[in-house]
């Protein structure tokens, strides 16, 4: 029997997050693309990032080493993100502030962060969500969380160890029927797509607001094109990516297509979005991209 793909509303797809904004840096336009397309998204996020810096002079009271609010105040801008990206379901792991942000690798706000939470403590408060929306894919960091930050490990750590225990039948019966995730992908970007960019950003430079670039190491997910499976392209949707991260001012500045953290390194801001599909089956012939994350998917898969 030919498969043939499951209807939109019938797709539910997972996104796990450390902080805030990293769900519109990472996965803007295919978060947008399949709520467009009646996929239900449901996107987790781990800490409410209160240890990050503050861009806006006007807002850095909001600093943990100031007022200590900036936590709350990037619930908002995640709010706003999901609006412009018209995602309806986004929760904080184990509700809002039940793990903080760790802070960058090396620092004293590691332990007492998400970085130090027991593992199978979170990973069940993941299973939770992942027995109740029953995703049939999983988008979340590689092992390393893209690039080293402790709550970016986590995230994969615990991502996949709830996957992994979601699926198990004897695993807290409180929590709902098992459910097995069909496709895992972790964030990537192919290394000839961010050579390309880059080249083309540094002879932008003279004309942007930051007098720096980043350099390749710093964007998360860079790997040889080969280990790329998929691609999902911007089309109409890299307006909305651009918007989400426009909306978490704390953190980010953009001026397509480009965008800056608080480090005032500018880096491109990558409209197509690329994934390494790590479980499942291909849903594409040797060689070939998937343009979809739910390719392959037999249709009994949908109602699973
Ligand atoms: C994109 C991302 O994961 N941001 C994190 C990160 O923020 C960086 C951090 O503040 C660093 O010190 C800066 O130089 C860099 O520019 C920031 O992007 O870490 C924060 C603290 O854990 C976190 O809140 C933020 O979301
Ligand atoms: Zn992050």
């Amino acid at each position: 029997m030919t498969e043939q793909p499951a209807p939109p509303e019938s797709r539910r797809l997972l996104l796990v997050h450390a902080h805030p904004d990293d769900e519109s840096i990472n996965n803007g336009t295919t978060m947008a693309r399949y709520a467009a397309e009646g996929a239900e998204v449901t996107l987790v996020t781990c800490t409410l990032g209160e240890e990050g810096e503050v861009i806006p002079a006007d807002l850095a009271h909001l600093a943990p080493d100031r007022e200590n609010t900036l936590g709350t105040h990037r619930i908002g801008e995640l709010d706003r993100a999901m609006k412009e990206l018209g995602v309806i379901d986004h929760r904080f792991l184990g509700g809002p502030g039940r793990f903080r942000d760790s802070g960058m690798m090396g620092l004293a706000t590691n332990d007492s962060g998400f970085w130090g939470a027991d593992l199978d403590e979170a990973a069940a408060e993941l299973v939770a969500v992942i027995r109740e929306v029953r995703p049939q894919v999983l988008v979340t960091y590689d092992e390393n969380g893209g690039y080293g930050h402790p709550d970016h490990i986590q995230a994969h750590r615990v991502a996949l160890r709830a996957a992994d225990l979601a699926a198990e039948p004897a695993f807290r019966r409180d929590l709902g029927p098992a459910h097995t995730i069909a496709k895992v992908y972790y964030n990537r970007v192919p290394r000839s797509v961010a050579e390309e960019r880059f080249e083309v950003l540094r002879g932008a430079l003279g004309h942007l607001p930051w007098s720096q670039a980043a350099v390749i190491g710093d964007v998360p997910g860079v790997v040889d094109d080969a280990a790329v499976t998929t691609k999902i392209e911007a089309g109409p949707y890299g307006a909305a990516k651009a918007a989400a991260m426009r909306a978490h001012a704390t953190q980010v500045e953009v001026v397509e297509p480009w965008f800056a953290l608080s480090n005032n390194l500018a880096q491109p801001l990558f409209a197509d979005e690329y994934y390494e599909l790590v479980r499942g089956e291909l849903g594409a012939s040797a060689g070939q991209l998937e343009d979809d994350l739910f390719a392959g998917l037999p249709l009994e898969e949908e109602n699973a």
